[in-house]
């Protein structure tokens, strides 16, 4: 059955020896979105994520994947689905050709196992073994068998821990080409500037619930919060904050007879909007 939704979550509880970890829990994500969990430590949201991937048990609520209760998840719904987890280590002895070629045979509708290898990054390593990768080259490794399926749903659980920058640029740009090709992704990541550069929404968790879901752009009123002018004056650097930022930089333009020195106008970054919503919540 297609569903305008991958993933409907309704009121969802876990409890762990009487603590929720997630407590009533909302959600959907339309299909071909990408969708973050942001959250600060012990949120719940790997909890949520092995939830819908139908890895642990639920207490309570209504949890609906590609159609189907993750409780039940038969063979033909665990093929939709591609999974990369914080971590795996299984395949020490296996080289980086051999494990994905072996993770190709699970699926009924394989991608090309070769395609995929190059794709994340990892072209000039495919004959090494998986004990010899460095901790950024065994997170692509994760990333390679959790696409090779060719995923209608992708769960990417802090993928890109351990990357170095450039690593990064390249998942992001592989999750772009995803997203483009329509795969639905649901991301739960601590970097801020992954979230905004990946995900056409993003929901924040704290205690177990979900507080607030929006664009990057708008989370917590971010677009229309007051903006920082900053630029320099003969008798040093001066700061105003405003709700009317275009006004003051035309009265600076005036004042200065053109250029003003150094001007910049800059909202609240998400990062700054997130730690607001996270500290409010916990007072
Ligand atoms: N198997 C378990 N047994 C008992 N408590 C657990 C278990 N798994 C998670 N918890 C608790 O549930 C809460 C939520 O944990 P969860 O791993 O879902 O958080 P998270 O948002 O993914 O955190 P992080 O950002 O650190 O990965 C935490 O308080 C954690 O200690």
């Amino acid at each position: 059955m297609r569903t305008e939704h991958a993933i409907i979550v309704r009121g969802l509880r876990k409890t762990y020896g009487g603590h929720a970890a997630v407590d009533g829990l909302d959600l959907s994500v339309a299909r071909g979105e990408v969708f973050a969990l942001l959250g600060p430590n012990g949120a719940g949201k790997t909890t949520t994520v092995e939830i819908l991937e139908g890895f642990r048990r639920r207490d309570a609520g209504e949890v609906s994947v590609l159609g189907a209760d993750p409780r039940d998840r038969d063979r033909a719904w665990r093929g939709r689905i591609g999974i990369v987890l914080q971590s795996t280590g299984e395949f020490e002895e296996l080289t980086v050709t051999d494990v994905v070629h072996h993770f190709a045979r699970y699926y009924p509708n394989p991608d090309d196992p070769e395609k995929v290898i190059e794709r994340v990054g990892l072209g000039a390593k495919r004959g090494a073994r998986a004990k010899v990768l460095s901790g950024g080259q065994r997170r692509r490794l994760d990333v390679a068998l959790g696409v090779i399926g060719r995923p209608e749903l992708l769960f990417l659980d802090e993928p890109t821990t351990g990357f170095d920058p450039q690593a990064r640029r390249e998942f992001w740009d592989l999750v772009r080409d995803l997203a483009a090709g329509g795969t639905t992704i649901l991301l739960t990541t601590h970097y801020l500037d992954e979230a905004e550069a990946l995900a056409d929404r993003v929901g924040v968790i704290a205690r177990g619930r979900l507080v607030e879901v929006a664009t990057p752009a708008t989370l917590g009123g971010r677009n229309t919060a007051s903006a920082r002018v900053r630029w320099l004056a003969p008798e040093g650097p001066q700061e105003a904050v405003t709700g009317t930022p275009a006004r003051l930089v035309c009265q600076l333009v005036e004042r200065f007879g053109g250029e003003v020195p150094e001007l910049t106008v800059s909202r609240p970054s998400l990062e700054e909007i997130y730690l607001s919503m996270i500290g409010e919540d916990a007072r």
